[in-house]
């Protein structure tokens, strides 16, 4: 199978092809969605910090136009990204949840970070480029580990502050230097809820563009311990039976992947399919 959206590096001094448009009140789109003719979308009042060539959509090139701030088009208006995950077509997603990891990063390393002069785009190769220190700067991604800790018919999961009402989640958290995987993840389950886990199994990964995390997945046994939530970080954490679950995360997202895997495996029903 092929697919239809492919990140490439693109020339701006060519003319033609699609372009999305962010600002930091998330992306510009009309009823056709979030993908505009590029030539036109020059031609609107746009505070255009910088531009990127950032692939192909069903073979056409695809830019990137990074605003300073929003500005009024008529007929438009502007979303944040995680609406388009939430709501939209799921390859468009994909281009977005790209843009927006590049345009954040470019405009981030704007300046070089050892000596303070400004940068520029190194022509063909996705980095940021300081000529007098001779140093390369490339898009940041953070792993971050996020488990479902299972007790047979139980899962264990847990509440942040920042989470919509209501809401239990499996536990996640970034990793640190000199961390490995499954080093990070058994601290996560400690520092979050002080439950110890065995028989860390991967179950897959997803990029998560919130903003620029990699979402390593995994289910773990419990192996010990009573839950003590975190001050601040966990709100409510909870053994719940797969029959008797608590409002869960979107659909799209791992943490609901890992959920889904485990509670169809224990019913008996087929298994979902991670969301790229
Ligand atoms: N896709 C999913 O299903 C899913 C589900 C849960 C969490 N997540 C994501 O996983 C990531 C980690 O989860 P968490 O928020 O529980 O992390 P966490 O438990 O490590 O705690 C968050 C804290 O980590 C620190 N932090 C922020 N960015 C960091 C970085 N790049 N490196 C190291 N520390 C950093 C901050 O102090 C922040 O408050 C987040 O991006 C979150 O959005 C994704
Ligand atoms: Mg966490
Ligand atoms: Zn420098």
């Amino acid at each position: 199978m092929t697919s239809r959206w492919t990140t490439a590096v693109l020339d701006t001094d060519q003319p033609g092809g699609w372009a999305v448009a962010r600002s930091p009140e998330g992306f510009l789109f009309d009823d056709n969605g979030a993908l505009f003719p590029r030539e036109w979308l020059k031609r609107q009042d746009l505070a255009i910090l910088a531009e990127h060539g950032i692939g192909h959509l069903d073979g056409e090139p695809v830019y990137l136009l990074e605003l300073r701030s929003h500005s009024e088009v008529p007929g438009c208006q502007w979303k944040g990204l995680r609406a388009f995950m939430l709501e939209g077509d799921h390859t468009v997603y994909k281009v977005l949840a790209y843009a927006a990891q590049i345009g954040t990063w470019a405009r981030e390393h704007r300046y070089c970070g050892n000596c303070g002069q400004a940068m520029s785009q190194v022509p063909r190769e996705r980095a940021m480029y300081c000529q007098p220190c001779d140093l390369r700067s490339y898009p940041r991604i953070s792993p971050s580990m996020i488990v479902l800790v299972t007790r047979g018919d139980e899962i264990l999961l847990a509440r942040s502050p920042r989470f919509v009402s209501g809401v239990y989640s499996t536990l996640a958290g970034f990793a640190e230097p000199g961390e490995s995987a499954e080093d990070c993840l058994i601290r996560e389950v400690r520092e979050e809820v002080r439950i110890e886990v065995r028989n860390i199994q991967y179950m897959g990964s997803q990029c998560w563009p919130f903003p620029h995390s990699m979402m390593l997945g995994f289910h773990a046994e419990y192996a010990g311990g009573e839950i003590v939530c975190q001050e601040d970080e966990i709100e409510d954490a909870q053994w719940f039976n797969v029959h008797e679950l608590p409002p869960l995360p979107a659909s799209r997202s791992i943490a609901r992947y890992l959920i889904d895997v485990y509670v169809a495996r224990r019913l008996g029903h087929a298994e979902p399919v991670l969301p790229g």
